[in-house]
């Protein structure tokens, strides 16, 4: 299910001799394949999904992941079995709008920061889509690009916590983004998703459902925070994702 390695990914910082064990993107082709081999709209593994005309569903879980952590998988495993997903896509955003107020690490390094750590789930997978897309990062030109590759079989479900989603109805291009697929807002400890919230999205375009997950109050911020504190985030993240943290020696300072 691994989608092709970009061509940016060879520029990632080179590994260096030390206590921490690199666990690099993995380039999955061999010199002389990629000119031959068509690049995938999605990701390889799920770029037919829905071709053989059976019901298919597909959760998108968006995020920044700088880095991405335990909160992100959970959920994401949650809504997967609550909803029968047959898959879950993580994307990492190229350029989050909402994220312009603070630097943000390399796209390179937080895509595959996302591979290693879903790599262990059969389920997920990593979308490179809104990477190479270039520019600002808008879920209504993903989901679109998404809804024009697969086939009406296949159902959209987009993943987002109890604090992306109170933000939703100043998406760019709101009225459009409700209409392209189907959301599933999570509970995450610190942010309300409350009965007042249910009602205003009963009376929008947005169909949006909410889901009870495991409370993990558990954040990108915090774990980025703890990094340049030099404590340790074993045991937030996947331990690949924190060797890869380690090596590349992301996060030391404080942003
Ligand atoms: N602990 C969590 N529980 C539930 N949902 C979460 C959790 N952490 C993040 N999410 C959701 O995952 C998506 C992507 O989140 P994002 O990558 O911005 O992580 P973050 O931890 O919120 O980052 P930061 O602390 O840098 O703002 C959002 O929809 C967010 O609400
Ligand atoms: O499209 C938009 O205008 C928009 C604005 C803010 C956030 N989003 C998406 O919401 C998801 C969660 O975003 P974030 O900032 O919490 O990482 C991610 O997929 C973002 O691209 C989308």
């Amino acid at each position: 299910m691994r989608e092709e390695t970009l061509a940016s990914e060879s520029s990632a910082p080179a590994s260096r001799p030390g206590r921490c064990e690199v666990q690099p993107a993995q380039a999955v082709s061999r010199p002389g394949e990629v000119a031959s081999r068509r690049s995938p709209v999605v990701s390889e593994g799920l770029d037919n999904l829905g071709a053989d005309g059976a019901p298919a569903r597909l959760g998108i879980m968006g995020g920044t992941f700088d880095p991405i952590h335990i909160g992100h998988l959970a959920c994401a495993e949650q809504v997967r079995e609550a909803y029968g997903l047959d898959a879950v896509v993580f994307i990492p955003a190229g350029s989050p709008v909402f994220k312009r107020d603070r630097d943000v690490t390399p796209a390179d390094d937080r895509l595959a920061m996302c591979r290693l750590a879903t790599e262990s789930n059969p389920a997920f997978d990593v979308s490179a889509m809104e990477i190479k897309r270039g520019g600002d990062t808008y879920t209504v030109d993903t989901l679109r690009e998404l809804r024009a590759h697969y086939p009406d079989n296949v159902e959209l479900v987009f993943i987002t916590g109890a604090d992306a989603v109170a933000k939703i109805f100043r998406w760019h291009e709101s009225e459009a983004v409700a209409g392209l697929a189907r959301f599933v807002a999570v509970t995450r400890p610190g942010y309300t998703l409350n009965d007042e919230m249910r009602a205003t999205f009963e009376k929008s375009p947005f169909t949006v459902d909410f889901l009870e997950v495991t409370g993990l109050s558990v954040s990108s911020s915090d774990l980025r925070r703890r990094v340049s504190e030099g404590k340790s985030i074993r045991y937030l993240t996947m331990s690949r994702v924190r060797d890869y943290v380690c090596e590349h020696g992301l996060y030391r300072k404080e942003r």
